[in-house]
């Protein structure tokens, strides 16, 4: 068997903050060294852009970070010519350049991007780990510290949107949820400086509001939400109205639905 690719040592580098929820951390870790790809899966603000942000700095790697979309093309991914004076130059895009420089690759709402995306992910994210770039005629061999990390939510996925068996089954998989309870308090409390005291009503708010997700709620009041309540809060907003612009306002444009949601937090925060 090959040897573990060693990381750098962690008292190095300054890492982003990142509590974990279980053993996330040792399982990047562990997928990075075998040379496997990863699929996070997790509704949206609960933690997945940070927790690779923080993975690629404990392992001294670079990053490069795409959020994905419904234009995003392959060669949106790995390089086009360009136009530079007069001349026409090859530009790599993010995830040739990840290659290259043996860093991790990180398409966010992979679910998003056009159908000739899995085309160019496919022979990466197998045994053969090779990046074709039919334009310059090369062929990358991606090196033993490229990563491919791919996330979406799967509350979003529809029959048009989804990820078909044949890509899902090149990940080693992670599902990423909310925190428990006062490790979220400790995240909201650190990032917005708001006291853990002071979060914790907010907290009981948000967990009301996610267990409404499915009936009245497409998607419940993320931590990154959270966080911008509290910071508001911390910055002398009155409660009351922080919570209707972050916690309220972003998850529905139904009156009704608002002004029930104004309700639970009316309770809640009595
Ligand atoms: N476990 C955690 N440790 C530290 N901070 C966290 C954690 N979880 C969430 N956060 C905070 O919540 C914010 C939102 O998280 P993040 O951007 O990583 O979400 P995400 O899951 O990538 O969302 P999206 O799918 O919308 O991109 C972060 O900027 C960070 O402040």
């Amino acid at each position: 068997m090959k040897p573990l690719l060693q990381a750098v040592p962690e008292a190095a580098v300054e890492l982003p903050y990142y509590v974990p929820a279980g053993n996330e951390c040792s399982l990047f870790e562990l997928a990075w060294s075998k040379r496997l790809p990863l699929l996070l899966k997790g509704p949206t603000g609960c933690g997945k852009t940070r927790f690779v942000a923080h993975m690629a700095a404990k392992l001294g790697l670079p990053l490069h970070t795409v959020s994905c979309h419904d234009d995003l093309t392959a060669a949106d991914l790995t390089g086009r010519y360009l136009l530079k004076g007069g001349d026409t130059v090859w530009a790599d895009g993010p995830l040739t350049r990840a290659v290259r420089e043996g860093g991790i690759c990180y398409l966010d709402e992979i679910v998003e991007a056009r159908k000739d995306v899995t085309v160019v992910l496919h022979p990466l994210t197998d045994d053969r780990r090779i990046l074709p770039l039919d334009r310059t005629g090369e062929e990358l061999q991606a090196p033993g510290s490229f990563m491919l990390v791919v996330s979406y939510n799967p509350g979003y996925q529809t029959l048009l949107k989804s990820l078909k068996p044949s890509t899902r089954q090149r990940f080693v998989a992670i599902e990423f949820d909310f925190l428990p309870f006062d490790h979220e308090i400790a995240v909201v409390a650190s990032e917005s400086g708001l006291s853990a005291q002071q979060v914790r009503p907010l907290l009981q708010l948000a967990c009301r509001l996610r267990a409404l997700k499915g009936q009245d709620l497409e998607e419940g009041v993320s931590t990154r939400l959270l966080i911008y309540c509290a910071s508001l809060i911390a910055a002398g907003v009155p409660a009351e109205e922080a919570v209707l612009a972050t916690m309220i306002e972003p998850l529905t444009d139904d009156l009704d639905v608002k002004q029930a949601l104004i309700e639970v937090a009316r309770a809640t925060l009595a």
